[in-house]
């Protein structure tokens, strides 16, 4: 069984490539291949775990067919615009981005992942006719820093770090909700992991310590998270890497490890992920209890899987995943990469300026200037 499975996913280009039971299931049926694969559940996941990569930061060329089977249950955000416009009608749609992958695109080097002007540029169009945040598992300083719009919400360490824009949006009502000032009169809204700073410092100290030894490894301080990155660090090392992080962490109890792209995450144990920053943005913004606010969030990793979660537990919006190869995911869209982001945000600001010239400006009926 397992030996017949592993020459089905070797035909399919699939061996290395993640895929959920029901859609292994469905892709079998495309393909044709043996029915009894389907019956056969238990033998399948055993032969899965021991035949798929599941490390999502090794992202394999797909087969065609796979990419095209998964696109069926991810349709294309671009082919499908038309239709979720027009269902988004008399709704408020309040636009949620991921940076990294999804903003700009996975490089090296964490600090060159730069943003183009012409996604700038997108992102400011939207902005101007709908509430936008970026929640990044970046330190907030530095995905404004890569981003650099001022009327953007900026949500750093994976929401743990929360801050409004100058020129909050207004309620449903007409009012600005309530927000706190930090010292240079910007808002702070939130930051549910502050007490654990000085141990992040800490844990930061032992591992610059400790990971030197790794050539290629790199720390980014992500001030409420810590990212170790491995994307340059020689196959026969990552195993070694990992365990020096799980040996710091194994002292703190109050912490855990994430994974992301070629990364290690550090993150304090509290109940707060981008799911709860996205709820917590929407709650700001006056629409807590509204019925017809839709969520738009578009990224690429699993970290932004818990805001695609929480739209799906909202039961309405659009979750959005920026993927080329076919991924366990709770997104109902996808768009293949950044330059597809690209021209999404661009077609939704020009959707929205061409069905609201008519009317009042939405820059107006948002309280947000340019
Ligand atoms: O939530 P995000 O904004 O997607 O942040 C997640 C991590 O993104 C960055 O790392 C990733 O992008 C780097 C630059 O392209 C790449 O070199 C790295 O391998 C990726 O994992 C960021 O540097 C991390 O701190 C974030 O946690």
């Amino acid at each position: 069984m397992k030996a017949n499975l592993v020459k089905i996913l070797q035909a399919m280009g699939l061996q290395r490539v993640l895929l959920p039971e029901h859609k292994m299931r469905s892709l079998s049926r495309s393909k044709n291949v043996d029915n009894s694969i389907d019956s056969d559940s238990a033998s399948m996941k055993t032969a899965l775990s021991v035949v798929l990569d599941v490390d999502s930061s090794n992202e394999p060329e797909p087969s065609e067919a796979a990419y095209l089977s998964w696109l069926k249950e991810h349709p294309s955000a671009l082919r499908s615009f038309e239709r979720m416009m027009k269902a988004a009608r008399g709704k408020r749609i309040v636009v949620f981005l991921d940076y990294d992958g999804t903003l700009s695109p996975i490089v090296n080097d964490p600090d060159r992942a730069l943003m183009s002007d012409e996604m700038r540029a997108a992102v400011r169009g939207v902005a101007k006719y709908f509430p936008t945040a970026i929640i990044s598992g970046r330190s907030r300083e530095k995905v404004k820093e890569f981003v650099q719009l001022p009327n953007v919400y900026y949500a750093g360490s994976h929401g743990m770090d929360i801050m409004a824009p100058p020129n909050p949006v207004k309620n449903s009502d007409g009012k600005s909700p309530p927000v706190s000032l930090d010292k240079k009169g910007n808002e702070v809204l939130f930051q549910p992991a502050k007490k654990f700073l000085p141990a992040i410092r800490q844990i930061y100290a032992e591992l610059e310590e400790k990971t030197r030894r790794i050539p290629g490894a790199r720390l980014e301080d992500n001030r409420f998270c810590i990212s170790v990155h491995f994307r340059q660090v020689k196959e026969e090392d990552v195993n070694i890497l990992r365990e020096m992080v799980r040996s710091v962490i194994a002292k703190y109890p109050d912490f855990h490890l994430t994974g992301g792209k070629k990364v290690i995450e550090i993150r304090p144990s509290i109940e707060w992920n981008k799911g709860n920053a996205l709820e917590y943005l929407l709650e700001t913004l006056g629409f807590k209890d509204s019925s017809d606010v839709l969520p738009l969030y578009i990224g690429d990793d699993r970290t932004d899987e818990d805001a695609f979660k929480a739209i799906e537990r909202r039961g309405q919006g659009y979750p959005i995943i920026v993927s080329t190869v076919p991924k366990d995911t709770k997104a109902l869209y996808s768009l293949s990469d950044p330059s597809e982001v690209l021209t999404f945000l661009s077609r939704l600001a020009r959707w929205r300026r061409a069905s609201s010239c008519s009317s009042r400006s939405s820059a107006q009926i948002w309280g947000l200037g340019d």
